[in-house]
């Protein structure tokens, strides 16, 4: 099974420090969700994984392989990003082709399936398709290439909802059939919500939270009732954000309850989702409650 380890990986552009000395293993057969607001650093860190661009410092290996001028590494890892790489004049068909030359055993009969299944035009032009259709069309290359590690940025950017769902599907139906890494980079965090199994949660430039998904929502609440209650009950608790209707107020705490504390019968304590999980954590609002 092939494992990626990033070293303590920084990125500047010019003066801005976009990742601060990153440590992750991507590693056994699991979804990743890589989660960061807009400009979190979340593409320039696949990009520096796929060798698309080089790190300020540290090192990316790949089974033990620096990335760095490596095909053979490179060739464990498919990311499929915004750019794009194909030529105009190009027919999506050929550009099926030209991918197998890099990853050779790519499943033709599944990315015919796909493209049935999307109508997707083959003997269109890459120049000719809709923003969308890029999207389908690398989609399709990204679940048919034979990696071992799929990086997925935005998958869905341009997708209809129609789209996005089928995507969803076969991003499973291609999992369940061979389990790899696959990291999916998105804002739409409601609709992968069910798919991702670990999360990966990029904030200014650091990574603020690996850990599984399973264990980040057993130690998120909601803790709901009257104002004043509400507050007494979460005072020194790790509260990350609260919503008011009313004189209700709902605060969201992530981390360990006080087992000690009495739960008066108006306050309630409920588990929250990912999304609220995530906006809590990187609204900026944790910080100021925090302070
Ligand atoms: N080639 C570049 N030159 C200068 N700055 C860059 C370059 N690429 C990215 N940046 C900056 O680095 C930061 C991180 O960008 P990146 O695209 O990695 O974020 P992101 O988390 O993928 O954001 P989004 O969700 O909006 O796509 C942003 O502030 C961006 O402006």
């Amino acid at each position: 099974m092939t494992e990626v380890n990033l070293t303590q990986i920084s990125k500047k552009f010019g003066k801005s420090t976009v990742l601060k000395q990153i440590d992750l293993t991507l590693a056994g057969q699991t979804i990743y969700g890589l989660l960061g607001r807009n400009g979190a650093g979340k593409s320039t860190l696949l990009n520096i994984i796929e060798n698309r661009i080089p790190a300020t410092s540290g090192s990316v290996q790949i089974d033990g392989e620096d990335n760095v001028n490596n095909d053979l590494a490179l060739g464990k890892v498919y990311l499929m990003s915004e750019q794009n790489l194909y030529s105009n004049s190009a027919k999506v068909d050929q550009i099926f082709r030209e991918t197998a030359l890099f990853y050779p055993g790519f499943d033709f009969e599944l990315a015919h399936q796909l493209t049935n299944k999307f109508e997707l035009n083959e003997n269109l032009r890459f120049g000719k398709l809709s923003t969308g259709y890029r999207a389908v069309m690398k989609d399709i290359i990204a679940l048919a290439v034979d990696a071992e590690v799929i990086l997925l940025d935005e998958p869905t950017l341009g997708l209809d909802a129609a789209h996005r769902e089928l995507f969803y599907q076969e991003l499973m139906e291609a999992y369940a059939k061979r389990p790899r890494i696959f990291v999916i980079s998105t804002h739409l965090i409601e609709e992968i919500a069910g798919l991702i199994e670990h999360v990966l949660l990029l904030k200014d430039g650091k990574m603020m939270l690996n850990d599984t998904t399973e264990n980040l929502l057993a130690q998120s609440y909601a803790i709901t009732g009257p104002e004043k209650q509400v507050q007494e009950y979460t005072a020194g608790l790790n509260v990350i954000g609260h919503d008011s209707l009313g004189k209700l107020r709902s605060d969201y705490v992530f981390g360990e309850l006080d087992d000690q504390r009495i739960l008066p019968d108006t306050v309630s304590v409920e588990g929250i989702d990912l999304q609220k999980l995530f906006i809590n954590l990187t609204n900026g609002q944790w910080e100021k409650e925090r302070a």
